[in-house]
C-alpha cells in the first residue's frame, strides 16, 4: 500500500436493505494517520458505512480494501479486524464484569500474552485515565465514565485504524472536551488513524479530511478550510432603528442578504468589509454582530444542496 493509496479506500460501495437502498455507490479514501470526519443527517448512511468497514456487515456491492486487503475477500476480514478498533453508538462492554475485566477480557480475545496486555493497559490506562474506574462495575459507570472504558476496549490490541461513530453524543461539556482531548492525542502521539462519524462540527472543523453523505451519495469531500471557502461565509447581523428602512441601501449596494425577526444578516467578503458597512451605516444602527463562517455553515449549506441561506 502507498502513501498516496491511502489505508482505507472505499470504491462505490453500496447496501441495501431489502428494496431500501441505504448506501447509493460511494467513493472515497483515507490517508494513514490522519483524523478523518465523516458526517451526514440522520439516516445518511454513515453507520452503515461505518459497519461494512468494519467487516460487520456486508456490502451490496463496490469494493473496500483496508490496509491492503479487501473486504470480504481471502483472509481480508480476519486481518482488518486485527488492525481496526470500534466504538459503536451503542457499547458492547459486559455491564457485570469491572472496566479492567472487560478490557481484559478482549485482550484476550485479540491472543495477546498476559505481559502483552498489562503493557497495553497501562498505554490505554493513560490515554484515557482509567486508574479512578478501573475496579468499577462497568454498569454502575456514569455516561462519561463508560466513553472512556468504550475507548479504552477498542484500543487495548493498539490497532493502526480506529472507527468512532458519534463518540462524544450526550456527554456533558467537560466530558466531551475530555474524550476528543483522549481522541487527538491518539491521533497525534501514535499515529493512528481516526474514522469519526459526529454532530459536532467543532470536532470536524479540526480533522485533516471531511467527508460528507445525504440520503447515501457523497455530497461533498475536502479539508475543513476547502469546504468552509466554499460553503461558508462571514456576515454580519444588522439590527437597525425602527425610523430607517436599510433595503433600498442593501439593494443599491447589491448587497445580499437576509430578514428574519427584524435582524438582517448581510453576507460580506470579509469581516473588513463587514466594517465598511458598519461604517458606512453609523447612526442607524440599534445593534450588531460579525459572524464568521463556520462549519456549522458548511453542513448546513451542503445539506441544503449547496443554497446559501443569504
Ligand atoms: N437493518 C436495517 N434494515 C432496514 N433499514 C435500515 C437498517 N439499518 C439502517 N437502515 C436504514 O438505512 C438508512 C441509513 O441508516 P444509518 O444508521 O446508516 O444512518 P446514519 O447516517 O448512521 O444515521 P444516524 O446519524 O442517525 O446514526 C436509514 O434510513 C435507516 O433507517
Amino acid at each position: 500500500m502507498s502513501e498516496q493509496q491511502g489505508i482505507i479506500q472505499v470504491t462505490n460501495l453500496m447496501k441495501s436493505y431489502g428494496e431500501f437502498e441505504a448506501v447509493k455507490g460511494i467513493s472515497f479514501s483515507v490517508k494513514k494517520g490522519e483524523l478523518f470526519a465523516f458526517l451526514g443527517t440522520n439516516g445518511a448512511g454513515k453507520s452503515t458505512t461505518i459497519d461494512i468497514l468494519c467487516t460487520l456487515l456486508k456490502k451490496s456491492a463496490g469494493e473496500v480494501i483496508i490496509d491492503g486487503y479487501k473486504i470480504g475477500e481471502g483472509v481480508g476480514n480476519n486481518h482488518i479486524r486485527k488492525k481496526i478498533g470500534v466504538v459503536f453508538q451503542e457499547s458492547v462492554l459486559d455491564e457485570r464484569l469491572t472496566v479492567f475485566e472487560n478490557i481484559l477480557n478482549r485482550g484476550q480475545f485479540y491472543n495477546l500474552s498476559k505481559h502483552q496486555i498489562q503493557e497495553n493497559y497501562q498505554f490505554v490506562s493513560d490515554y484515557l485515565k482509567l486508574d479512578d474506574i478501573q475496579n468499577k462495575k462497568y454498569g454502575t459507570l456514569s455516561g462519561g465514565q463508560r466513553r472512556r472504558a468504550d475507548i479504552a476496549r477498542a484500543i487495548i490490541h493498539k490497532p493502526t485504524i480506529l472507527f468512532l461513530d458519534e463518540p462524544t453524543t450526550g456527554l456533558d461539556p467537560q466530558t466531551r472536551l475530555f474524550v476528543w482531548d483522549a481522541i487527538k492525542r491518539l491521533q497525534e502521539e501514535t499515529n493512528m488513524t481516526i474514522f469519526l462519524t459526529t454532530h459536532y462540527m467543532e470536532e470536524a472543523s479540526v480533522a485533516n479530511q471531511v467527508v460528507v453523505i445525504k440520503e447515501g451519495r457523497l455530497v461533498a469531500e475536502g479539508t475543513p478550510n476547502q469546504l468552509k471557502e466554499k460553503y461558508a461565509f462571514d456576515s454580519v447581523h444588522l439590527e437597525f432603528k425602527h425610523t430607517f428602512d436599510p433595503e433600498p441601501w442593501l439593494k443599491e449596494k447589491q448587497l445580499s442578504y437576509a430578514l428574519k425577526n427584524s435582524i438582517y444578516t448581510v453576507r460580506v467578503a470579509s469581516t473588513l468589509e463587514a466594517y465598511d458597512i458598519l461604517k458606512k451605516l453609523e447612526g442607524q444602527i440599534q445593534s450588531f454582530e460579525v459572524v464568521k463562517g463556520s462549519m456549522d455553515d458548511v453542513f448546513i449549506n451542503i445539506i441544503a444542496e449547496k443554497g446559501s441561506v443569504v
